[in-house]
C-alpha cells in the first residue's frame, strides 16, 4: 500500500469528429469528454455522475483504451506499473494511453469493466462457469482443474454457488447475471474496476443485494472501483468520493458525504434535489433542472450549465427575483435561437378556430410571459421596459429586432469560464457564485427570494 493513487487521469479529451458532405470533411466535433482529471487512491471507490449524454461512458472507455482519448494522460500505478516501466519503443511510462499492445493486454487484466446489461456480455452457447475460466486460461493458466477451482470459489464469493458452474446463462436472473459479471470480473485478480451503471437495468428490489455485494467484494479484494451511474442515490451507498460531471467536464469533486451535506455546484445541488426524500423537512426536491441539456457539438460559452442554472447570476444593474432572472435567459435564448413560435401561440388561443384574427396582441403577451414563468411585470423598471419592447416585436413579427433587445441581458456566468477551485479539504467545484462565498443558500431561502 502507497500514497500514491492506484489512477490519476489527467486532462483527458475524447472529441468524436462531426464529419458531412462526400468527402467525409470535419465540420466539428462533439467534446464528449472535454478535460477532466481525477485521482483514484488504492482501495478507494470513486463515483462518477452526471444525466444521461454528459460523457461518463466516453470517459470509462476512454480510460480503459476500449476508445483511443484524444488527448491527456492516464496514469495507471498498479502492481508491477511504476515509473521506470519500459514502454515498446524503449521509453518509461505508466500512461495507458502510450500503451504498446502488449502492456495494453496486461493491463486489460489489471483493469476490469462491468457493464449496465449483464445479458449482452455472455455466450447464450457456453457455461456460466467456462466462459468465466476461459480469461485464466487466455492469461495463461493451463492447469483445468486450476481453473475450475478458483472459478468455483469466486461463484461462491459473489453469492452463487459452485454447482452453477455448468449452467448456462438463460438459467439466470437479471441480478444473478450481473453477479456472474463481477465474478468474471475479478477473476483475474484486477487492481480497478469501472463499473458503468452496474444496477440500471435491475429491478429496484434487487439493486441494494448488487450495491453491497459491491461493496463487500471491493473491501475483500482491495479493489479501487470507477462506479458509474446517473444517480445520485446509488453512489451514496457506494461511492468515498463523488466526482459530478456536466457537458463533458467535472464541476464539482469531493467526499461522499460532503457532497450531500455541503453542495457547492448548483448542477450537483439539483441533482440532489431530484432524490426522493421521506423527510417532509427536506427542502430539496423542489428544484428543477428545466431545458434540454445542450449539444457538446456545440456547448455553451463560460460555464456550461449556465443555460439551465436555477442560480444564474445576474449582473449588479439588476435586483429580479431569482426564477425571474431565469426566465428571462431562457426567454432570450429561445427567442435568440429562433424556438419561439408566436404564430402558433397564436392559433393555439384562437378559440374559436375560425382563422380570424381575432386574438389581441396584449392577450398574446400574456400567453408568452405565462408559457416562459415570467410575471406579467418585472420588478426592476428598466428590465420590464427592454422585455415589453421586445415582446412588442415579436407580436409584430419583428423577430430579429427581439433578439437583439433581449440580447442585453448577459450573466456573467456566460462571459468566462469558472475553474475548478477549492472549497475545503479534498472539495472542488467550479462555480463563480461558490468561488470566495460561503456555502449555497438553502434552497427554502432561494425560492423566497
Ligand atoms: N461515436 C460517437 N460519435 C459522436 N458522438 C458521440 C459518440 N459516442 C458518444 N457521443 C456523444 O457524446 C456524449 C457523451 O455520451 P456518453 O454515452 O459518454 O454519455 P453518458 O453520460 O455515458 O450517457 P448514458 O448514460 O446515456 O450512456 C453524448 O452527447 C453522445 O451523443
Amino acid at each position: 500500500m502507497t500514497d500514491r493513487p492506484l489512477l490519476s487521469v489527467r486532462n483527458l479529451k475524447k472529441h468524436y469528429p462531426i464529419k458531412e458532405g462526400v468527402l467525409s470533411r470535419q465540420v466539428g466535433a462533439a467534446r464528449a469528454v472535454d478535460g477532466i482529471s481525477f485521482d483514484i487512491a488504492q482501495g478507494e471507490t470513486l463515483g462518477l455522475v452526471g444525466e444521461s449524454g454528459c460523457g461518463k461512458s466516453t470517459a470509462a472507455s476512454s480510460i480503459i483504451r476500449l476508445e483511443e482519448p484524444t488527448s491527456g494522460e492516464v496514469l495507471f500505478h498498479g502492481d508491477g506499473y511504476d515509473d521506470t516501466r519500459t514502454s515498446g519503443d524503449g521509453t518509461t511510462t505508466n500512461d495507458v494511453t502510450e500503451f504498446d499492445d502488449r502492456q495494453l493486454k496486461a493491463f486489460r487484466r489489471d483493469a476490469q469493466m462491468i457493464f449496465q446489461d449483464p445479458s449482452s456480455s455472455f455466450d447464450p452457447r457456453q457455461t456460466i462457469g467456462a466462459s468465466i475460466a476461459e480469461l485464466l486460461e487466455v492469461h495463461g493458466m493451463t492447469d483445468k482443474q486450476r481453473r475450475r477451482a478458483i472459478v468455483e470459489n469466486l461463484l461462491g464469493d459473489v453469492g452463487l454457488s459452485a454447482s452453477d458452474y455448468d449452467r448456462y446463462p438463460h438459467e439466470f436472473s437479471g441480478g444473478q447475471k450481473q453477479r456472474i459479471a463481477l465474478a468474471r470480473a475479478l477473476v483475474l485478480n484486477p487492481d480497478l474496476v469501472i463499473a458503468d451503471e452496474p444496477v440500471s437495468a435491475l429491478d429496484v428490489s434487487i439493486r441494494a443485494e448488487i450495491l453491497s455485494l459491491v461493496n463487500d467484494l471491493q473491501e475483500k479484494y482491495g479493489l479501487s472501483v470507477l462506479f458509474i451511474s446517473h444517480d445520485l442515490s446509488v453512489i451514496r451507498d457506494v461511492c468515498d468520493r463523488v466526482a459530478v460531471m456536466y457537458l463533458g467536464e467535472i464541476v464539482e469533486i469531493a467526499p461522499t458525504e460532503e457532497v450531500f451535506a455541503d453542495p457547492q455546484h448548483p448542477y450537483t445541488e439539483a441533482l440532489l434535489s431530484a432524490i426522493p426524500t421521506p423527510d417532509p423537512r427536506n427542502t430539496r426536491e423542489d428544484i428543477e433542472l428545466k431545458g434540454k441539456v445542450p449539444s457538446p457539438t456545440d456547448p455553451p460559452d463560460g460555464c456550461r450549465f449556465h443555460t439551465r442554472c436555477h442560480r444564474v447570476i445576474q449582473p449588479d444593474e439588476y435586483d429580479l427575483e431569482q426564477s425571474h432572472w431565469r426566465a428571462l435567459l431562457t426567454f432570450r435564448d429561445r427567442v435568440v435561437e429562433g424556438s419561439v413560435d408566436v404564430a402558433k401561440t397564436r392559433r393555439a388561443l384562437d378559440t374559436d378556430g375560425d382563422g380570424e384574427d381575432t386574438v389581441s396582441d396584449a392577450e398574446l403577451k400574456h400567453e408568452l410571459r405565462t408559457e416562459f414563468d415570467l410575471p406579467e411585470t418585472l420588478s426592476d423598471r428598466s428590465a420590464e421596459d427592454t422585455l415589453a419592447e421586445a415582446l412588442d416585436r415579436l407580436v409584430a413579427d419583428d423577430h430579429d429586432r427581439a433578439a437583439e433587445l433581449l440580447s442585453t441581458f448577459t450573466t456573467p456566468c456566460e462571459e468566462s469560464k469558472p475553474e475548478l477551485t477549492d472549497r475545503g479539504t479534498n472539495h472542488q467545484a467550479s462555480c463563480f457564485l461558490t468561488e470566495n462565498e460561503a456555502p449555497l443558500q438553502d434552497a427554502a431561502d432561494l425560492r423566497a427570494d
